[in-house]
């Protein structure tokens, strides 16, 4: 690369990266594949491309969110980012020092104190021990380590382990931040401490790219999205884009899900508002279903509500007495605990019984519906809502 790209720019140019298939989660088939390859002269190596043609350029301060679904890509894109790994092919260059939390026990000496290891990483990251000595105390404080500062650090649980890794790449001041799903391991206040620290490293100006399946997370923190599908960037836009259209394909993909050949098919649903009008916040909501198919016996009949994502934000059951004819149910809620915005409706039933439980119908997004009425309040920054619900209040001085 050349030099007049600044500190903290990333940069990918046509990145290739493969692995061998593993060997233990061969199929037969793939094995077949594989001794047949070899028997007619072929190498008999079976690659997977794990990442094709990855081009992304991110300027000094940007934060990314990656997203995509389990095998995407996302976790061997950000390890090749910190040189833990190589391209097959193409150009990678990283401007500055890399603060990464990619592992939880990613440059972390387990023989080594939490000191010993802070003052390594930083001598690594090619700050003078002055400096370093400058910020370990806001690094102990923040990973709550107190007296373990002076243990080895194979004696920390993974929790501890973890936060010490975290304060170690988030106030060694890097000029690049990357930070994998790892954050889970951490409680919730822990997790929001982090994200928290992440925006406030965003704000003076240290590029973050940051890999999670917590969207609400990555919204939070990245202003872009990049989103990657079986190793191949599909969408690189701003973050609402890039998050509405993953979000969409996770619904498609759910509505597509295998529900043929079940004995129940959902035949018809609405949801409706109080005098058939359209939903409104802390109005009622009524939900019709009818049921076809010939299964008759005692079942769970499951409906659960999301915002655009897969985790509904509440599910409600009903035991139904089904006979083998096409069977209406209803359910009201009188008071809708949602505020505006597009939701996605959920329904998946159950046989009850000793000898038949098992899936009717299995869950899946049945359709979506707005609802009108107050916007949620706008929460401090980095506070990350699990789920949009609105609680009915009256303040009072
Ligand atoms: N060391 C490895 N050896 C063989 N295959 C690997 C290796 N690392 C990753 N892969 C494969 O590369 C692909 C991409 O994996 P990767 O872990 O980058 O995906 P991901 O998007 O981070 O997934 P997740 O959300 O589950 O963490 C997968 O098919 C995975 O099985």
């Amino acid at each position: 690369m050349s030099p007049e790209y600044p500190l903290g720019t990333i940069r990918t140019e046509q990145v290739w990266k493969r692995f061998k298939a593993d060997q233990q989660r061969m199929l037969l088939r793939d094995k077949v594949e594989q001794l047949t390859r070899k028997l007619r002269g072929g190498r008999g190596e079976d690659w997977r491309w794990a990442l094709r043609d990855i081009n992304l350029h991110i300027e000094p301060g940007e934060s990314v969110g990656l997203i995509g679904s389990n095998g995407s890509g996302k976790s061997t894109l950000l390890k090749m980012l910190t040189r833990v790994m190589y391209p097959y092919g193409g150009v990678i260059d990283v401007r500055g020092r890399i603060g990464a939390l990619i592992e939880i026990r990613a440059g972390i000496h387990p023989d080594l104190t939490g000191r010993e290891n802070i003052y390594l990483f930083g001598a690594l990251l090619g700050l003078k021990r002055r400096e370093v000595a400058s910020r370990f105390d806001a690094i102990v404080e923040f990973a709550r380590l107190g007296g373990a500062i002076d243990r080895q650090v194979k004696y920390y649980s993974s929790g501890m382990q973890m936060r010490l890794g975290f304060a170690v790449a988030a106030y060694l001041e890097p000029h690049v931040l990357l930070v994998d799903e790892v954050l889970a391991v951490g409680d919730a206040v822990f997790q929001q401490r982090c994200l928290d620290r992440m925006r406030e490293v965003a704000e003076q100006g240290t590029t973050i790219v940051f890999v999670s399946h917590d969207l609400p997370a990555v919204e939070s923190i990245c202003r872009r999205g990049v989103w990657l599908e079986q190793g191949s960037i599909r969408v690189d836009a701003g973050i609402k884009e890039a998050m509405s259209g993953y979000r969409d394909s996770i619904e498609a993909q759910s509505e597509a899900g295998g529900r043929v050949g079940e004995p129940l098919q959902l035949l018809k649903h609405e949801i409706v508002g109080d005098g058939r009008e359209n939903l409104t916040t802390d109005e009622p909501m009524t939900v019709e279903l009818t049921l076809g198919g010939d299964y008759r016996g005692d079942a769970t009949l499951h409906l659960g509500v999301s915002e655009g994502t897969s985790s509904p934000i509440f599910q409600i059951s009903h035991e139904i007495r089904l006979t083998g004819e096409d069977h209406q149910v209803a359910c009201m809620i009188p008071n809708l605990p949602l505020p505006r915005g597009r939701y996605t409706l959920w329904a998946g039933v159950y046989s009850i019984g000793k000898t038949d439980g098992g899936t009717l119908m299995s869950w899946h997004s049945v359709g979506q519906f707005d609802v009108f009425g107050p916007m949620l309040d706008t929460p401090p920054r980095a506070v990350v809502l699990a789920a949009p619900v609105f609680v009915p209040h009256r303040w009072e001085e």
